[in-house]
């Protein structure tokens, strides 16, 4: 299921919140949607979702077109808002009826699909409590249990771990990796932790000023990483320290044998936040 988004726009009474966006995503990828504080990401998940309408552009659902195919787009889609997205005095397993009803899903169909939300969330201990006595952590595992309710093959979710512990977010992680790994789901997964980015996607875009600045492979990103480019006075060399320093230090010592002098040494980006943080610049967002 994948997603080929052309020239979006989206302006907010003459704010322009995303300009002439290009981006796709593969079926079956687990997506990481980066971009600081009013980027222009949750506007863009809204779109995909039929939440917010887009000024102008295109967006290839699966091969479906956005502005056509509404409700198939709709049955296959999911989307797991950053706001806690159930009521709050119905129990989880109320929730869950009402909200897999509204899917269409009854009787045996409706039952076996709750069951499988609650075993992937690990629900089981808290079904017959109302939400709103819920922790942080097990109120985003019930809005992720809602959001899988109509089996989606592409899931969006919007920071789905803010505001909630350690433990919960690490638990949260592996619920993700394992729904995309066991039901091939493609996860579109927006958030401010580039830890958590780092450790779950396969891919990485950043939204900034209202564009797409950067898309790479998680693996290109990483290899980038390890290389350090030493400057000499003609030329630049790079060595790859994936594997370790050995080979750095064995240039050093080469170039300082041949009489070469170095005009400077390039450590690159210490990780993904170090990367994000040079790319966007460091000045505060509104
Ligand atoms: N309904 C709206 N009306 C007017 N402006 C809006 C509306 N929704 C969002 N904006 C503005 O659009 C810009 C992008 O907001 P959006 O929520 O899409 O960014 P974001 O990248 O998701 O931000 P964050 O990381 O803070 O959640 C911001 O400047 C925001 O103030």
């Amino acid at each position: 299921m994948s997603i080929v988004i052309k020239n979006l726009c989206k302006s907010y009474k003459g704010n322009l919140v995303l300009d002439n966006l290009n981006l796709e995503i593969k079926q079956g990828s687990l997506f990481g949607l980066l971009g600081p504080n009013g980027a222009g990401k949750t506007t863009l998940v809204s779109i995909l979702n039929f939440l917010v309408p887009k000024d102008s552009g295109t967006a290839l659902i699966d091969n479906m077109d956005l502005d056509k195919e509404e409700n198939k787009i709709k049955s296959i889609c999911s989307i797991v808002p950053q706001t806690y997205a159930f009521y709050p005095k119905l129990t989880a397993f109320e929730n869950l009826e009402f909200f897999g009803s509204l899917y269409g899903l009854r009787k045996e169909a409706l039952k076996k699909r709750i069951e499988y939300c609650i075993e992937v969330t690990s629900l089981e201990k808290y079904i017959n409590k109302q939400a709103h006595t819920f922790s942080g952590g097990l109120k985003r595992r019930l809005n992720i249990a809602i959001g899988l309710l109509n089996s989606p093959k592409i899931l969006y979710l919007d920071e789905p771990t803010v505001g909630i512990d350690p433990q919960s977010r690490k638990y949260i992680l592996n619920v993700i990796k394992k729904i995309n790994e066991k039901e091939k789901t493609t996860i579109i997964y927006t958030s401010h932790y580039m830890e958590e980015v780092e450790f779950l996607c396969d891919e990485i875009a950043i939204l900034d000023k209202s564009k797409i600045i950067l898309q790479e492979k998680k693996e290109n990103l990483l290899h980038k990483n390890s290389i350090i480019k030493i400057k000499l006075l003609d030329e630049v060399i790079e060595v790859d320290t994936k594997d370790g320093f050995d080979n750095f230090t064995k240039m050093i010592a080469k170039l300082e044998k041949e009489n070469k002098r170095i005009e400077n040494i390039d450590f690159g980006y210490k990780n993904l936040e170090d990367m994000f943080l040079n790319l966007t610049k460091q000045d505060l967002r509104d």
